[in-house]
This record gives structure tokens, sequence and C-alpha cells, in this order.
């Protein structure tokens, strides 16, 4: 039997009234509530397109803006609207921060139910542009089609370097100018497109699977060392070092330069060999008076700034005395661990990860740190009665899990176990209000600190400080 298509509404003239979850807005139409994606502001007036209809909300793209709301600011990069990154653009810095702030509110008190003290003003970033340490930019044959370029008529070159369009993996848009990385991060990508189309070198078809150039990977540090990272397809090794070497003695504050060959289909390389072609195999990263090896591989926060801000506030929560044991659950390559190891007897991370734990020993051993210990493997297979008793109980544990939050096991041994203190860090306050609605039956909210780490993105992190309730008789 053949389903009919089913036509959804185009609705006309709507006002938006205000932001919601996942950096959508929404509007009232009738007694429904509209989900409105794409770049939309509260008090636009706005014709939306209806794809998702249910019984309590729909679900609406925004397809005209009749009138822009006064709420709005000018974007300051030329990609704005099309590309997929920094969609608050619009916002002002000031209310993207009130508006993270009641996302946090509203998540904690709406799904969390739990009793709360009054949660601290977000930290700001002090950086709201070229704030990230680490971007990725792919080459492409099949530009996507800007509004200049179709003014200019015949398109003879469709080569592009630089990000995927939004839900179109296959069309990539050419970036001019990014705000995100500091320099020379932007000389870098112009110089090697522009070097790449001089000398002819193929872009990626990536529908085809075929051409020789396929990503790009800049990485910058607050130490002023500088990875890059070159992607090709295939091993025409004259190719290649033609343009490494233009890399190298173009760009001599390069300190690490490597390349992957990479004929899988896709870009994601960590099991393939990544070969240091000039420098270092890795770039330094400092916090305090601690340095962090971080390999081509290797994770590390991307506004390295502002993650110094929350791992102090983390610290202080756990305000750690020298003679506890803490569990750092999902410790990515050991960073909170190996921060507030000097002010404890011992820190145990965990991470599902295994070459992050071996770059979090390296970064021990590194700091001369050897009151650590660091795990592999999945964190509610990890956490057992048995591993428990032998590496010890922890007096604090600090947990950063991924954006589903904790697994309810991970939760239900949190419980068991009982530890006096648990600073919970978030990159998501919708799970986190779950898993502290969970540990409530044992813990009180001491504070809450919501930190901005990502300007012009709806994303928010937040630090919860938890303290063991007194057992009543
Ligand atoms: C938000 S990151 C935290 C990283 C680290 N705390 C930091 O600040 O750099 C979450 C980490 O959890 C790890 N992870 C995700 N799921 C996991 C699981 N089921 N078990 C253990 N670790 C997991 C990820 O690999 C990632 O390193």
């Amino acid at each position: 039997m053949r389903k009919k298509n089913k036509s959804y509404p185009i609705l006309e003239k709507i006002t938006v009234s205000d932001f919601a979850a996942e950096g959508k807005c929404l509007a009232r139409y009738g007694e429904i509530v509209v989900f409105i994606e794409g770049i939309v502001a509260p008090g636009d007036v706005v014709d939306l397109r209806v794809f998702k209809q249910k019984k309590n909300f729909w679900e609406a793209q925004v397809i005209k803006i009749h009138e822009a709301s006064s709420q709005r600011t000018t974007p300051f990069c030329q990609h704005f609207g099309v590309c997929g990154g920094c969609k608050w653009q619009h916002i002002p810095y000031t209310t993207q921060l009130a508006q993270k702030q009641d996302q946090v509110t509203d998540n904690l008190e709406r799904i969390g139910k739990i009793h709360l003290p009054e949660i601290q003003p977000i930290l700001p970033s002090k950086a709201t542009t070229y704030y990230r340490n680490k971007l990725e930019y792919t080459f492409s044959s099949n530009r996507w089609l800007t509004d200049e370029d179709m003014q200019k008529g015949e398109i003879t070159d469709r080569t592009a370097l630089g990000f995927h369009i939004p839900k179109r993996f296959d069309k990539i848009l050419d970036i001019e100018t990014c705000y995100l990385q500091p320099d020379p991060s932007n000389k870098i990508r112009l110089a090697v497109r522009e070097f790449a189309r001089q000398n002819n070198y193929p872009f990626f078809d990536l529908v085809k699977q075929e051409g020789f150039l396929r990503n790009l990977i800049i990485r910058t540090t607050t130490t002023g060392e500088l990875m890059v990272i070159v992607q090709v397809f295939s091993k025409d090794e004259p190719k290649l070092y033609a343009l490494l070497n233009f890399l190298r003695d173009t760009f001599p504050a390069i300190t690490s330069l490597q390349y992957v060959i990479n004929a899988k289909g896709n870009e994601t390389f960590h099991d393939l060999e990544v070969v240091t072609y000039h420098g270092k195999p890795y770039i330094t990263e400092k916090m305090e008076d601690l340095e962090f090896r971080v390999g081509p591989k290797s994770f590390y926060q991307t506004n390295a700034e502002q993650a110094l801000e929350l791992y102090k506030i983390a610290r202080s929560y756990a305000d750690l005395k020298g003679n506890e044991l803490v569990y750092d659950l999902y410790t990515g390559t050991g960073t909170i661990a190996n921060f507030v190891a000097r002010q404890a007897k011992k820190v145990v991370g965990l991470e599902y990860v295994s070459m992050a734990i071996e770059d979090a020993k390296i970064n021990s051993e590194v700091n001369g740190i050897s009151n650590t210990a660091f795990f592999a493997g999945d964190m509610k297979d990890l956490l057992t009665e048995d591993f428990l008793q032998a590496n010890g109980y922890p007096d604090v544990v600090i947990t950063d899990p991924p954006r589903a939050g904790m697994d309810a096991k991970v939760v239900e041994m949190l419980l068991k176990v009982a530890p006096q203190r648990i600073v919970y860090v978030s990159c998501n306050p919708a799970t986190q209000a779950r898993d502290l609605a969970l540990l409530d039956e044992k813990y009180v909210v001491m504070a809450v600190q919501p930190v901005d780490m990502f300007p012009h993105t709806y994303h928010v992190e937040n630090v919860a400080w938890l303290e063991k309730r007194p057992v009543s008789n």
C-alpha cells in the first residue's frame, strides 16, 4: 500500500515569542506550540513551513522574515546563515548569556524538580571571537554556491576549502574569514587553498570518493605552538611533499606538521597512522603550571582559556584538603584529574577511549605527577564493586559526562558508594537535571555555576556541587 504524502501547512506572519531548547525558538499558533528552526529571534514576524505535527507541538522551518525583531544585532561574519557554526551571531552577547542562564535554571527546576540554591550568574567567555583552538576544514570539488556565485553567472571553479553545509554532507562552504580560531588559522587555510588551486591539486569529490586533498586540521595553543595536519586520499608523494614543504617554508610558526593518508569512506583518522613530517609529533598546552601534550588524535577542550576557568570552579567545589581519594569520571585525557592531583592524596581517572587514557598517563608523567591512575573502559562496566575494592572508595567524585549524561547504572553506583562530595560538570543541563534528580535521594545541591565556553552558539556548560545529606536517625 502506498503511503499518502502528507501536506504540511505554511503559517503566515507569526510572531516568534521566545527562545527554546537546542538553539530553537518558539511561537504559538492557537493552542499549539511551534518550535522553529532557522535564524530567528524573539520578536521577529515570520512565515513558517511546518515539517512535523505532533499532538501538542509542531516543528517548522522559517521561510520568510517580514519584520526583524528589535532584539537582533548585526552578524559579523559574511558566512552567517549559511555556515552551520556561530548561529547566534544575530543575538547580542548579553542576551545569549541571559538565555543560557535561563536554560540552566529552567532545566534544573523543570526536569530536576529538586531544591536548588540560587544559581550563580553565568561566567561569560573572555573572548567572544577567535576562542577555538581547533578547526577542521574539508576540501571539496563541489562548492556550495552562494548568492555571490550565482550573480557571477558562469562558474568554472567549484573547489572549496571550508565547512559542511548543515544537513548536506556533500556540499562544502568555501570560507574566506572564519572568526572562530586565531591567526594564523585563516592565513594557513587561504594559502593552502591558493597553492592547491594554482597547482591543480584535485580537491576531493565527497560523492564519487575521488580526488586527492581531503581535509586540513589546524590546532593553535596558548603557548604559541601550532599543529597542522593534512589529510589526503592517496599516496602521491611528490604532490603531498610539495604542499607540506610549502607549508613548512611559508609558516615557520608551525611546530608540528603532520599528514594522514586516508582512503576510507570518511574523514576520521583515529584508526590511521599520522606521520610527523616536520617538527614534533605533538603540541604543548599549558594550564597554570601544568603542561599538556596534545597529539594529533588527542582531545583537548576547544576554548582553552575558558576551560581553565571551568576547571578552577570544579576544583574549588571539590574543596580538596590533600587526604582525599578522588575519582575523575569521564576523564578524557586526564586534564581535570591532573589539574586537581596536587591537592589530593590520589586521583583515579576513568574514560572510554583508551588512547585518551594513554595521553592522560603521559600528562601525569610530563608534570611529575605520580598520584594518578587511569583506566579505560565503558563507565557502567568499569565502575563496579570489584573495581572499587581494588582501587579504593572515593571521598570526592568529579564527573564530566558527554551530552547524554551518566548512565543510570553509573548514577546507581554513585548512590551506593555515596562519596561525601560530587562535582558534576555538564555540557547538557537537561541530562544533568535528570541525573541530579536521581542523586537527590542522598545529595543536596550546594552551588550551581553556569559557564559560557562557546559564544554565538546555544551550548552551555554547568558545574554543580553536591554534598552528601547528613544521615538522620
Ligand atoms: C565532556 S568529555 C570530558 C572530558 C574531560 N573531562 C575534559 O575536560 O577534557 C566526556 C568524556 O567522556 C567519554 N565517554 C563518553 N562515553 C563514555 C562511557 N560510556 N564510558 C566512559 N567514558 C565515556 C568521552 O570519550 C569523553 O572523553
